[in-house]
C-alpha cells in the first residue's frame, strides 16, 4: 500500500445478481479511483452464510467485466479473512469493549460496547451528520461469521481504503462503524454516501425486490456503453450538461467527483432504451455485425450481411431484436404488407417501385409480365409515360397479384389518375434532380440504382438477383 495514495472499494454483497444501483455504485468507485490516480479494490462482501453463493460472485464479476469496471487489487472475500477479524476482535477485547450475551434468538454472540454512544461524522456529500444513542451490537454472530458493520470496518482499516463510496441505506450503519473506528484507533476514511437509484415506483433498486439485473440487460442487447452512460447521469452532472459519451474512458476524463449529487435518482429504462438504440445507430455497421452474432439465429443474406445490417440498424433497440428485423427484410415479402403501408399519396411512388424492381424477383408476388399482359416489361414507357396499375385479380390464395389491387383506395385509372401519378413522378424526380444535382443518377437510370426514400428499404428486401 503506497502511503497517500488513495484507495476505494467495491464491495458487493454476492446475493443475488449486480443490479443497476449496485452497478451505478461500482462505477462511481472506479471513476473515483481514476480521477485520484488511486486504486479500486474489489472485495465480495459473503458474510451472509445462507444468502451468499459462489454463482452470484461469478455472475457478478463477469458483469463488472463486461461494463469494462475493471479493479486494481481483489477480489477478496470476507468468508477467507478470518485472521483479520480476529486480530480486531482482539484488539477491543483487550480495550475491555467486549462481551458476550444472547441475541435476539436466545443464541451466544460476541457483542461490542462502544465507549460514546452519540456524536458525529462526516460526508462528504452531506455534511456533518449527527448521531445519539447507539446500543451495543454485535460483531461475531452465533455462527462464528462476522456481523456486517464489524467485517466492513475490520476490513476497510486493514486495507488501507480512505475513501467509502456506497448508497446511503448505509447512513445509519455509518454511525456504528465510526464508533467502531474509533474503538481500534484507526483513521476513519472519508464518507460519500450516494443517493439511490430508485425503480419509477420510487422503491429502492435492490437485489431483494427482484432489480433487473446487469446479465438481463446485457442478454437482452443492450450495450455496455449505453448502461455506462446512462449510470453516469444518475446522481452526477457533466459542468455543461453533457449526457453522451463515447465511452467509458472519454467519461472518465470527464468525470469530477465535485458534480456528486446527494438526491436519489429515478431510474427511467425507457431513456436507458432510448441511449441504446442511438448508440447501435452509431455504430459502424461491421463492429454492429460482430456485436449482433450471438443473437442472430441465422445468418444474414450471404455476401449482403453489412446491408442487412444497414438496413435494420434504425428500427434496432435492442441487439435482440435483430432477429425478427432480418427476417423482416429476408422474408418473401406480402404484397398485402405493401398495400396495408400504402396510401394514395404513395401512387407515384408505387409507379416507380415498379420499375425500379422489374426484372427482380419477388417471392410470392408476380410481376405483371408474369400474372397481366398489360403491364409487360417490353411495355415499360419512359418517365413521361407511367404505366397505369393493373385491374385488381385476386390469386387463387387470396393475395392480390399487385399490391396497388389491394389498395382501399380509388383505383388510378383514367386519365385523371395517369396524370396525378405523372405530376407526383415529375414533382419527386425534380426533387430529386435539385437534391442529387446528377440528372442520370436522379432520373433512376444509372447502372446500379440505389432508391432513396421508402423505397431504399423495398429495394433492399428483394432476394439477391441471380445474376447479380
Ligand atoms: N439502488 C441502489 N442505489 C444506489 N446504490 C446501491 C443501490 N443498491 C445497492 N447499492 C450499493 O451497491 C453496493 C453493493 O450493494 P449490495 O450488493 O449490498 O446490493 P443490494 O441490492 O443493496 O443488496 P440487497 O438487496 O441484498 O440489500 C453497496 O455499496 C450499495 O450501497
Amino acid at each position: 500500500m503506497e502511503d497517500g495514495k488513495v484507495r476505494v472499494r467495491f464491495a458487493p454483497s454476492p446475493t443475488g445478481m449486480l443490479h443497476l444501483g449496485g452497478a451505478r455504485t461500482a462505477l462511481f468507485n472506479y471513476l473515483f479511483a481514476r480521477y485520484q490516480g488511486g486504486d479500486l479494490v474489489l472485495r465480495v462482501d459473503d458474510t451472509d452464510r445462507e444468502r451468499s453463493t459462489r454463482g452470484f460472485e461469478a455472475a457478478q464479476l463477469e458483469d463488472l467485466e463486461w461494463l469494462g469496471l475493471g479493479f486494481d487489487e481483489g477480489p477478496y472475500r470476507q468468508s477467507e479473512r478470518g485472521d483479520v477479524y480476529d486480530a480486531a476482535v482482539e484488539k477491543l477485547a483487550e480495550a475491555g469493549l467486549v462481551y458476550r450475551a444472547e441475541d435476539e434468538a436466545g443464541r451466544r454472540a460476541l457483542y461490542f460496547r462502544p465507549r460514546e454512544r452519540e456524536g458525529s461524522y462526516r460526508d462528504a456529500l452531506r455534511g456533518e451528520i449527527p448521531f445519539s444513542r447507539v446500543e451495543d451490537f454485535v460483531l461475531v454472530k452465533s455462527d462464528g461469521t462476522p456481523a456486517y458493520n464489524f467485517a466492513a470496518v475490520a476490513d476497510d482499516a486493514e486495507m488501507g481504503i480512505t475513501h467509502v463510496l456506497r448508497g446511503e441505506e448505509h447512513l445509519s450503519n455509518t454511525a456504528r462503524q465510526v464508533l467502531l473506528y474509533r474503538a481500534l484507533g484507526e483513521g476513519e476514511p472519508e464518507f460519500l454516501h450516494l443517493g439511490l437509484i430508485l425503480a419509477p415506483d420510487g422503491a429502492k433498486l435492490s437485489k431483494r425486490h427482484g432489480a433487473r439485473s446487469v446479465a438481463e440487460h446485457r442478454r437482452e442487447g443492450y450495450l455496455p456503453g449505453a448502461i455506462i452512460e446512462h449510470l453516469a447521469t444518475l446522481g452526477w452532472s457533466h459542468p455543461a450538461g453533457r449526457e453522451e459519451f463515447d465511452g467509458l474512458e472519454e467519461l472518465a476524463q470527464e468525470w469530477d467527483p465535485s458534480r456528486l449529487g446527494a438526491s436519489p435518482a429515478i431510474f427511467d429504462p425507457d431513456r436507458l432504451l432510448q441511449r441504446n438504440a442511438r448508440r447501435i445507430r452509431a455504430l459502424p455497421a461491421g463492429d454492429l455485425l460482430r456485436r449482433l452474432e450471438p443473437f442472430l439465429d441465422e445468418p444474414p443474406p450471404e455476401g449482403r450481411e453489412l446491408l442487412a445490417v444497414e438496413a435494420i440498424k434504425e428500427e434496432m433497440r435492442v441487439l435482440s431484436d435483430a432477429p425478427r428485423l432480418v427476417r423482416e427484410i429476408t422474408d418473401p415479402v406480402d404484397p398485402r404488407t405493401f398495400a396495408r403501408e400504402l396510401t394514395e399519396a404513395s401512387v407515384g411512388v408505387y409507379a416507380r417501385a415498379e420499375e425500379v424492381l422489374e426484372g427482380r424477383r419477388i417471392e410470392g408476388w408476380r410481376m405483371p409480365a408474369e400474372s397481366s399482359g398489360s403491364c409487360a416489361p417490353g411495355r415499360r414507357g419512359g418517365d413521361e409515360d407511367p404505366r397505369p396499375l393493373a385491374s385488381p385479380a385476386a390469386r387463387a390464395d387470396g393475395v392480390p397479384q399487385r399490391a396497388a389491387d389491394a389498395l382501399p383506395l380509388r383505383r388510378a385509372r383514367g386519365r385523371e389518375s395517369r396524370e396525378r401519378i405523372k405530376r407526383a413522378r415529375e414533382a419527386r424526380l425534380g426533387h430529386e434532380r435539385a437534391d442529387t444535382g446528377h440528372p442520370e443518377r436522379a432520373a433512376g437510370r444509372g447502372g446500379g440504382e440505389r432508391q432513396r426514400g421508402p423505397l431504399r428499404l423495398r429495394a433492399d428486401r428483394v432476394q439477391p438477383h441471380p445474376h447479380r
